[in-house]
């Protein structure tokens, strides 16, 4: 692989593609593709985006003076793909399918590996993708629901949650392989799971469960929101969007940005207050039920996620469960250097990357 020296990083967002490239573990560059909602509104489904998107990267590759010919390799966040245990996949056929069906869902992150393998064929390089949203690693006992018809799923921001408690037990001095905590990421979703030895054991999935987050309602009054879908005001489509989009601070407040729920704090507005305490109120709760999965053996409670810059919302947590464990705050997310580091554990030797068919039920 003469010549060969950076990794081509991907994360594509709802609104944006997250780009970067990587000489070993250092970024040598890195941009923030956005995308108009007018723009993306034009698109039926996600998988439509993928032409419009790789043009983007292969342009700014292009002003960047980065070749094709300088890849080693090439990789994408990973969608909701079948329940799979984590880890680094080379990107294959059937992987491909399930990424362009959206196996369990529509999530931009879909089109993570779709786009590493299309510009890993121009390259002629292997495209990867690392610890998807499905990655599922849960125990069987945590997969009962209190309903056969609908066993619980595991949706979790699996990629940012071991990266961060990666770096958490590496300040620590910790093994990642030997270490228990419980990681919230609190960010557009929110999710909390306990991490134990490397595995993530339970999670709340983040479009259905646990706290209610920025935009999402998550766990609702099973009742009366079976009383809400009869009373016909949304049909099926309009009342996803309200659940998943406009649940949550928009439902509440309007906006799905923290920093202006901030403001309207600061301008004594106490409806917004009440609701910011709530959610905090909410993530601690459920941080409390993760803890107990790990029988409060807990080295340690992680704060991730871009609502982790809020100080309101951290301390509100920590005073609430600094009982359990010392709260470490990691805010925003490090998955751009997570997925790089994913990728390169296979191509410096250190693993083998996964194959898809052989790690999933077909
Ligand atoms: N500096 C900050 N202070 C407070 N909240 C912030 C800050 N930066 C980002 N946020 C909030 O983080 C949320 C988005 O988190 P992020 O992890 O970027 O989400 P996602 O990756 O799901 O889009 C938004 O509510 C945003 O307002
Ligand atoms: C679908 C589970 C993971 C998730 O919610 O990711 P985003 O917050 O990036 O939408």
């Amino acid at each position: 692989m003469i010549g060969r020296k950076y990794v081509l990083v991907i994360n594509p967002g709802s609104t944006s593609t997250k780009i970067a490239i990587y000489q070993g573990e250092n970024c040598v560059v890195s941009h923030n593709l956005s995308h108009d909602s007018e723009e993306i509104k034009k698109y039926n489904k996600i998988y439509d985006q993928k032409d419009m998107r790789t043009d983007k990267i292969l342009k700014w590759l292009e002003e960047n003076n980065i070749s094709l010919s300088e890849l080693q390799g090439v990789v994408g966040r990973g969608g909701l793909l079948r329940p799979m245990p984590g880890g680094t996949y080379k990107v294959t056929e059937a992987m491909l399918e399930d990424l362009k069906l959206g196996y369990q869902g529509q999530h931009a992150s879909n089109l993570g590996g779709i786009i590493a393998e299309e510009i890993g064929k121009k390259a002629g390089v292997t495209s990867f993708i690392v610890d998807p949203v499905a990655v599922d690693e849960v125990d069987e006992v945590a997969r009962i629901s209190g309903l056969p018809e609908i066993p619980r799923r595991s949706l979790v921001h699996a990629l940012n949650v071991k990266a961060v408690t990666r770096r958490v037990c590496k300040e620590l001095n910790k093994s990642f392989w030997k270490s228990s905590f419980v990681v919230a990421h609190i960010g557009g979703g929110i999710t909390v799971s306990p991490v134990k030895n490397g595995r993530i054991l339970d999670c709340n999935n983040a479009n259905e469960e646990g706290p209610f987050s920025p935009e999402r309602a998550a766990g609702l009054p099973v009742g009366d929101l079976v009383k809400l879908i009869f009373s016909k005001k949304y049909d099926e489509k309009e009342f996803r969007k309200k659940i998943i989009g406009e649940g949550g601070l928009v439902g509440y407040l309007g906006t799905n940005d923290a920093r202006k729920v901030e403001k309207m704090i600061e301008a004594g507005d106490e409806k917004a207050l009440l609701v910011f305490k709530a959610m905090a109120y909410q993530i601690a709760k459920e941080i409390g039920a993760m803890a107990t999965v790990i029988n409060g053996k807990v080295d340690g409670i992680i704060l991730t996620g871009g609502v982790a810059y809020d100080k309101k919302i951290v301390d509100w947590i920590s005073q609430m469960v600094e009982f359990i464990a010392p709260v470490h705050v990691v805010p925003g997310e490090d998955e751009m250097l997570a997925l790089a580091q994913g990728a390169l554990r296979v191509i410096n030797g250190q693993e083998n990357a996964k194959i898809y068919e052989e790690e999933v039920q077909m």
